[in-house]
């Protein structure tokens, strides 16, 4: 059994059925691109799959545990985990509290010993202290572990975005357009921390990209959706030369 399972899931907005009979399997360990034009509906699926809409058909499983219509919050306890379009940190939170926000879906006190600040709470926070500054080694952020993180560059911003989703300790990584807005540079540095990230922390990284070269460059298998639907799927080389998807999605 494939680590994401997903049957025939979709959703409708009004008469607009943005996303229908959509089906993926992703295994342990896999580096899987989810491409296509733009409205195609692949951000409409990470919404799916992270509980943020409720899908008006099919279902969709994590290691065999089914989390059709669970929570946000439910999702990520189970092992999924996102980064947006466009960043969503906390800007005016320090890089090291951005990366314990996720750490905190996994603590233990209670919140009673959280506002009474009882030394369960002092040796937990401090334990995730030590946590999120190797997180931030990792990613060679821990110089700005102090700073806002809306001081950090984009391309630093991007990998923040990264090592808080890890901090929720996922056995699935959501990827949505990680190198938009980056160069050349930051996207062949952005590339190798995905296979980085993927072989360390020993998970799946699904990827919604447009930049053509990181998807030849680190994906494994894709699926082309245009119009909601799949258009295509296999093999990222072969894949990409099928004429349908030339068509659809390069336009020539
Ligand atoms: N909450 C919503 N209400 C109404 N329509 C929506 C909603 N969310 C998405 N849609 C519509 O669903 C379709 C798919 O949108 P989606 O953002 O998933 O596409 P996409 O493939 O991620 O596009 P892009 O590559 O431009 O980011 C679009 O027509 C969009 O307008």
């Amino acid at each position: 059994m494939a680590l994401l399972e997903v049957k025939n899931l979709g959703i409708s907005f009004g008469g607009l059925r943005a996303v229908d009979d959509f089906n993926i399997s992703v295994e342990k360990g896999q580096l899987y691109g989810l491409i296509g034009p733009n409205g195609a509906g692949k951000t409409t699926v990470f919404n799916l799959l992270t509980g943020v809409y409720k899908p008006t058909r099919g279902a969709f499983s994590l290691d065999g545990v089914n989390l059709t219509g669970k929570t946000p919050l439910q999702i990520s306890k189970a092992g999924i985990a996102r980064t947006f379009q466009n960043i969503r940190l906390f800007n005016k939170m320090t890089v090291l509290d951005n990366v314990k926000v996720g750490l905190h879906n996994q603590k233990k006190y209670s919140l009673l010993s959280g506002i009474l600040h009882s030394p369960s709470y002092f040796k937990e926070e401090k334990a995730m202290d030590e946590k999120a500054m190797e997180l931030l080694k990792v990613f060679d952020l821990d110089k700005e572990a102090a700073f806002l993180a809306c001081n950090l560059p984009y391309g630093k911003q991007r990998k923040l975005e990264i090592a808080r989703a890890l901090a929720t300790n996922p056995k699935l990584l959501l990827l949505d357009e990680p190198a938009a807005g980056m160069n050349p540079n930051e996207t062949a540095e952005l590339m190798e921390t995905i296979r980085f990230v993927r072989d360390e922390f020993d998970i799946a990284i699904l990827l919604i990209e447009h930049d053509m070269r990181l998807v030849t460059g680190i994906c494994e298998e894709v699926t082309v959706l245009n119009f909601g639907t799949e258009l295509a799927h296999g093999k990222t080389e072969e894949t990409l030369k099928d004429p349908k998807v030339i068509t659809a999605y390069l336009g020539e």
